[in-house]
């Protein structure tokens, strides 16, 4: 599975730990930046991130920024994207079944601990389909 993946300067540390892992795990991992702690905008990531899974370049995204709420905000500005932002393990299971999530949003500030453990949920769990792909279908439909 093709991973895309982008930080802000408070997620990037964060972010080398995901990789890591994500890679030894044999995802296919497209990093798409912040590369440095140095001050940089959250929707700049979260935009290349989202139009590479829109655009079918990576079946998943994870983003991280301070308390990954900047990043789902942005994320979810793009067509097809169902950006989740988690703190809790229960929680990524869950949006991963009910709602076919395909971009997690992290909050650094939740701890590298719970961070990790959320994300090794997201990425075992699948979408249950059924009554949930209906409620995706009117997501999908609706605009403004
Ligand atoms: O959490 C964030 C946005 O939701 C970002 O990570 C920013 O870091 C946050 O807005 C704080 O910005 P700062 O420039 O690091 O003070």
């Amino acid at each position: 599975m093709r991973i895309a993946i982008g930080n802000d300067h408070r997620g990037y540390e964060l972010k080398l730990k995901i990789v890591e892992w994500l890679k030894s795990q044999g995802y296919e991992v497209t990093d798409v930046g912040a590369f440095s702690e140095e001050s940089a905008d959250y929707p700049d990531f979260a935009a290349k991130v989202a139009k590479a899974v829109a655009q079918g370049q990576a079946e998943r995204g994870v983003l991280i920024c301070g308390t990954g709420i900047g990043m789902s905000m942005s994320a979810n500005k793009m067509p097809g994207i169902r950006a989740a932002l988690v703190y809790k393990p229960e929680y990524a299971a869950l949006t991963r079944m009910h709602n076919d999530a395909n971009v997690l949003c992290l909050g650094e500030m939740n701890g590298d601990d719970l961070n990790m453990e959320v994300l090794k949920v997201f990425m075992g769990t699948q979408f249950e389909g059924g009554r949930h792909q209906r409620r995706i279908d009117k997501i999908q439909g609706r605009c403004c």
